[in-house]
């Protein structure tokens, strides 16, 4: 039995990642649970799952739940709760679905309790891998992709050996806008951007797939969780999302992972691995349906936080930082219908232009820099 505490219980990856508890419960105990704030999935949750430690944002909502509940549930709130909440009691895995670099340090804080952790919050390896990669290692504890495409690299990788690998190859579907031109995104809807073709995923990331965003963060991603060089991460245009991302050997094999697009299945192998468990309930893939799979070199002039990305993940320190704080900023300004889809890019841009980049921060400076980049790019949009 695989005791879980499980962070962002009620975003996508947190509620599929309760389904895969509630079909495999001889498996998984779900011993903990946060979450921003929705409360009443969170109560919901509470009386499914019973996990004896509750953490949510506010203190308010804290005090509403402890009220609801049986008083042995542990209910808190803010960071320290959040903090507390990922190593709760005797959990032994972490399912990191926050959503931003918020969970970069209840990741680090799991790590030193020697906790394996399923990671599908990107941003924590975006902003910080140098610091995630090195106490994993420290700690001797597992970092278990949970992004399909890593989740597919991570399975084309097993049984190989790690020094015959050429090249990462990381699919991408191309987002909510893939068949128009640039100059088709003038005036896009907040509305318009959160129609993903294939996914049905959280708001940010949504939008981090629509401007590419999304993809460069996976390269940086793959980078750190692969041990692979930016020159030998490329990223293929594949609007179907079958092929979920492939590797190339030194003999020029490429092996990949195939499935429709279903992301219990990542968020289960995270789970049971080196273990496979039942996954009935999903499609099974179809080829002769399919019939036929596309595939396009991307422009990096049409999709600039791709470059960006790219740029940022080369010089390392701390602009893959600012890339992170800046578009998490402009991503939820964009949301708010404060800022054009396309002004995303450019305050992203500005950010990085301005910053003197620190090399091999530590935590503290991490924090600092995130904090001012948000800071910065607020005070441009007003
Ligand atoms: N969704 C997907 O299919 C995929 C997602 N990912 C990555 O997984 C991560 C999660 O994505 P996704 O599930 O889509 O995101 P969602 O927006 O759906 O969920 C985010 C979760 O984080 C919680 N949260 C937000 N702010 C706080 C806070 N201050 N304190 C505590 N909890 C908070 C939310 O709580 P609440 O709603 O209660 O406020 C929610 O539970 C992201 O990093 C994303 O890039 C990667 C691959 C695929
Ligand atoms: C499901 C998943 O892993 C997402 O990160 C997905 O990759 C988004 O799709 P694109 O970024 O390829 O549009
Ligand atoms: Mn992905």
């Amino acid at each position: 039995m695989k005791n879980i505490a499980l962070i962002g219980s009620t975003g996508s990856i947190g509620t599929q990642t309760l389904d895969i508890i509630r079909t495999h419960r001889d498996e998984f105990n779900l011993v903990s649970i946060a979450a921003g704030r929705n409360i009443e999935l969170v109560l919901k949750q509470i009386r499914e799952f019973s996990p004896n430690v509750v953490a949510v944002e506010r203190k308010q909502d804290a005090e509403h739940i402890q009220q609801q509940v049986d008083p042995a549930v542990k209910v808190l709130h803010g960071k320290e709760g959040l903090l507390e909440a990922a190593v709760a009691d005797n959990a032994d895995f972490l399912m990191n679905a926050l959503v931003g670099s918020l969970g970069l340090e209840p990741t680090l804080q799991a790590m030193e309790a020697g906790m394996d952790i399923g990671i599908a919050n990107k941003e924590t390896l975006v902003t910080a891998g140098h610091l995630v990669t090195e106490k994993a290692k420290k700690h001797q504890v597992q970092l278990l992709p949970v992004d399909s495409e890593h989740s597919a690299i991570f399975q084309s990788l097993e049984g190989n050996r790690r020094q015959e690998v050429e090249r990462l190859i990381v699919t991408a579907s191309g987002g909510s806008f893939r068949d128009r031109s640039r100059s088709e995104l003038e005036g896009v809807s907040v509305e318009d951007a959160l129609k993903h073709p294939n996914w049905q995923m959280g708001a940010k990331i949504t939008i981090d797939s629509a401007t590419m965003m999304n993809k460069g963060f996976e390269v940086i991603e793959a980078h750190w969780l692969f041990d692979m060089s930016y020159d030998d991460i490329d990223v293929v245009l594949h609007k179907e999302s079958i092929i979920h991302s492939l590797v190339e050997y030194r003999d020029k094999s490429v092996l990949a992972q195939l499935g429709s697009p279903d992301m219990r299945v990542p968020i289960q192998y995270a789970m049971s691995y080196p273990n496979r468990l039942e996954l009935n309930d999903t499609e099974r893939l179809n080829l002769w349906e399919i019939g036929k799979l596309h595939f396009e070199k991307p422009d990096f002039d049409r999709y600039r936080c791709l470059r960006y990305a790219y740029e940022a993940g080369r010089t390392g320190g701390t602009l893959p930082t600012v890339l992170n704080a800046a578009n998490e900023e402009a991503v939820r300004h964009f949301l708010n219908g404060q800022i054009t889809f396309l002004s995303i890019e450019t305050h992203i841009e500005e950010a990085l232009g301005r910053h003197q980049t620190i090399q091999h921060p530590d935590l503290d400076t991490i924090l600092e820099v995130d904090k001012e980049t948000r800071e910065f790019v607020s005070s441009r949009i007003g």
